[in-house]
């Protein structure tokens, strides 16, 4: 029988849960937008998916089109958000569940808000880039969809 993959959840952690939503922007050439975490937030330097934490009465929808504003300076609509796949992951102090959203039509250029590096990358090849472990098994995942 085929062993199971390394987990990465810590089930006796008592670890808060922490939904993040997060999109992953594909442009007509299969490269997805990845975005460089800012100094002084956690993960510093790090490449992620853009996004960030649901807020108290929020769906992971609005979250995105609000992050998408805030962060990327686009217009995204809900009905162009297709849920793709999500990771569950436990960091040290909280689990993060984080659903991703795939995206190929959105308002407005993407100019970052908030002085991020973005790129445009192809699943293949994200793997030059630092990313959350969180995020690896979603790489892989686009690399076999995209
Ligand atoms: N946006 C995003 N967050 C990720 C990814 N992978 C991953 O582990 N995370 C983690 C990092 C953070 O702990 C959390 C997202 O929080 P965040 O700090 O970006 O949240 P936010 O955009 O709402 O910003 P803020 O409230 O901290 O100002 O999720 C990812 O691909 N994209
Ligand atoms: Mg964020």
């Amino acid at each position: 029988m085929e062993e199971c993959p390394d987990s990465f959840v810590r089930l006796d952690a008592a670890l808060p849960t922490v939904l993040v939503a997060a999109i992953a922007l594909v442009d007509i050439e299969g490269r997805v937008l990845i975005a460089e975490r800012p100094a002084g937030k956690s993960m510093a330097g790090m490449w992620e998916f853009p996004g960030g934490k649901v807020e108290e009465g929020e769906i992971p929808e609005a979250a995105l089109i609000r992050e998408a504003k805030e962060e990327l300076g686009i217009d995204v609509s809900a009905s162009c958000l297709a849920p793709f796949a999500f990771a569950s992951h436990s960091y040290e102090k909280f689990h993060l569940l984080m659903p991703l959203y795939l995206c190929r039509k959105w308002d407005g250029l993407i100019v970052p808000q908030e002085g991020q590096r973005v790129k445009w990358v192809r699943p293949l090849d994200m793997g030059d880039y630092p990313m959350p472990p969180a995020d690896l098994p979603l790489v892989a995942m686009l690399r076999d969809f995209i």
